[in-house]
């Protein structure tokens, strides 16, 4: 239930002058990792829009995009574990190395699915750039490749990030106050 009136922003925990940076970072790790592979990045929709711009143009290498559309939240604050494929890569992936750039990883149900849904369609390796990982809030293992930050177990809106389909245009990552959603 909203509360009229309260700042649905608790904290603001990563500015985007701080996102670029990292950004960076995991560009240049990824360039230097795939040197003379053409890897397939697929971004998954929607959350990661914002994020996979901004780390594609720091990737320095011929790499081809792509996008998938997963979800398991329907809206709410919980998975429910049961991630549903919206929509599928266009280019077909197997035989390619594929990096999945993804917003956030929480309880894991949504990146163990892709990983085995590219690895069952052929690709020749998975791997996983993720911007912000809540260890606490993990359910099932995933092995990821890149991590931009770990955080607590808040929930997080903005830089593509969602509650409600809200605040996914704001330019920096930030804990929504629990008197917006409890
Ligand atoms: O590790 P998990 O518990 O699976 O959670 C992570 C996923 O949940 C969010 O997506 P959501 O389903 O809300 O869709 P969206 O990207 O369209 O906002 C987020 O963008 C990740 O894709
Ligand atoms: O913290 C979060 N914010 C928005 N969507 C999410 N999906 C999993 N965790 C989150």
């Amino acid at each position: 239930m909203v509360k009229k009136n309260s700042n649905p922003i608790q904290k603001v925990l990563y500015r985007p002058e701080q996102l670029q940076q990292r950004c960076a970072q995991l560009g240049r790790q990824i360039t230097r990792d795939y040197q003379g592979k053409h890897p397939l990045v697929v971004g998954v929709l929607t959350g990661a829009m914002v994020f996979m711009t901004d780390l594609i143009r720091q990737i320095k290498l011929p790499i081809q995009i792509d996008f998938v559309d997963a979800s398991s939240y329907f809206n709410g604050t919980q998975s429910t574990g049961k991630v549903k494929l919206v929509k599928d890569t266009t280019a077909p992936v197997k035989g390619r190395d594929v990096l999945i750039v993804e917003d956030m990883i929480d309880s894991g149900h949504t990146l163990k699915f892709l990983k085995h849904h590219f690895m069952e369609l052929g690709a020749k390796s998975v791997q996983i750039c993720v911007l912000l990982d809540k260890p606490q809030r993990r359910e099932v293992s995933v092995d990821t490749d890149y991590v931009g930050f770990k955080i607590p177990n808040v929930f997080i809106v903005g830089y593509g990030i969602d509650y409600q389909q809200r605040f996914r245009n704001l330019p920096y990552v930030a804990a929504l106050s629990p008197l917006f959603y409890k």
